[in-house]
């Protein structure tokens, strides 16, 4: 079988054992650590994909949940699938739509067949499956599709967690029976098991027994501290095979995306910079920014004086700060175009910092100039 998803270990930062590498995929090869985008209705909120590409992007994020419910995959298949549909042609990653059940929908019972849950739009009881999960993202053609998993809440007894790590892992397996498109899309398994070292070792080795093309570390970013996020990635990477790619999902903030390429992980996702960007929150070198507050009414900076995006170089914080309180939307375009290019260059950053291995000097300084280190 071919497979559609390769990665190439290019190096190792000796500093910290951060990886540099290139993930190839049927819509192109990119360089990781990678920052993805989310663009949940198939689109990332208010950017064009020709913004996307100058700043960079080379992977987005599109969902299994949202899209069948809305429009619908058989719509995004007859339109010759994702990338015709939101004339994207890079790369794309479908979620499995799992963790949007727990997070979006209040009534749902799990059993051993699936979930059943209620539209989080119109109250329908719905049904999602490992083999349906499978079914949507083959309709779809993202070039990485995500097995079908439960994510559970944080946090949750050993004893729960252990009976749902077992149901993911033969969902896996049922996820790898089910996928229809084995030479176009690779299959990620998900590995989870909380905070717990024995079900995390147990899970990831069900999965790579199962030998899937990519790994994803899961149940994380789900309200635990970040010394917890960083203790169960210290243990779990190096459960991974080396010569795949490991994927940290739903992360996150710049000091996550940098503590966790240190602990191994090639790529992430999230929706902050996007979510965040819309209340006019914005992320630059020196800290986060809330361009509402009365101090920048007379602003004529840029968001980030060391930022060479559109958006610092062509408008100020007095502007930027105007347009969102009168709910302008242009406002919430350039928040969102900064903090997308902030997170995709932030990465660059980490990138380069590997090559000449030094992510650990560059950890400190990046933390200090944020604030990260204060007290
Ligand atoms: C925010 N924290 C977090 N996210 C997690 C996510 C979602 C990752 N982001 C996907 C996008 C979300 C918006 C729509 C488009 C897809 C997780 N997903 C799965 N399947 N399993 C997790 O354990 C899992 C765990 C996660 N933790």
């Amino acid at each position: 079988m071919t497979t559609p998803i390769r990665f190439e270990l290019i190096k190792t930062c000796r500093q910290t054992g951060a990886r540099l590498g290139i993930l190839h995929t049927p819509h192109g090869s990119f360089e990781t650590p990678m920052f993805m985008p989310v663009g949940t209705l198939a689109t990332v909120k208010t950017l064009s994909p020709e913004e996307l590409k100058e700043m960079g992007a080379g992977v987005i994020l599109s969902n299994t949940y949202h899209l069948w419910l809305r429009p619908g995959h058989d719509i995004v298949a007859e339109a010759g699938g994702l990338h015709a549909f939101m004339n994207w042609d890079r790369g794309i990653l479908t979620d499995s739509g799992g963790f949007q059940v727990f997070s979006l929908s209040e009534f749902r019972r799990i059993e051993e067949e699936g979930v059943y849950f209620r539209n989080h739009l119109n109250g329908d009881k719905l049904f999602l499956s490992p083999e349906k999960a499978v079914e949507i993202q083959n309709a779809l053609g993202a070039d990485i599709i995500m097995a079908f998993d439960e994510c559970p809440p944080y946090p949750a007894t050993y004893e729960y967690m252990k009976q749902s790590i077992e149901r993911t892992s033969r969902w896996a397996e049922r996820c790898l029976k089910a996928h229809r498109r084995p030479n176009e899309q690779g299959l990620f398994g998900i590995v989870q098991g909380g905070e717990y070292e024995e079900l995390r070792r147990q899970s990831a080795r069900d999965l790579v027994s199962l030998d899937f093309p990519g790994y994803a570390v899961g149940g994380l970013s789900v309200g635990e501290p970040k010394e917890v996020m960083n203790r169960v990635l210290e243990f779990t990477t190096p459960l991974l095979p080396a010569d795949k790619p490991r994927y940290l999902m739903g992360v996150g903030s710049p000091d996550s995306l940098i503590d966790g390429a240190i602990r191994g992980i090639d790529m992430f996702d999230c929706v902050l910079p996007t979510r965040i960007g819309r209340n006019g929150t914005v992320m630059t070198s020196e800290g986060r920014v809330v361009i509402k507050n009365a101090q920048y009414a007379r602003d004529f900076s840029p968001l980030d004086p060391h930022c060479d995006c559109y958006t610092c170089r062509n408008y100020t914080r007095a502007y930027i700060r105007h347009l969102i309180k009168c709910d302008e939307t242009f406002g919430i375009r350039l928040t969102s175009y900064h903090n997308v290019y902030f997170l995709i260059k932030l990465m660059e950053q980490v990138r380069q910092a590997i090559r000449e291995d030094r992510l650990a000097d560059f950890r400190e300084e990046f933390f200090e100039r944020y604030g990260f280190n204060k007290p």
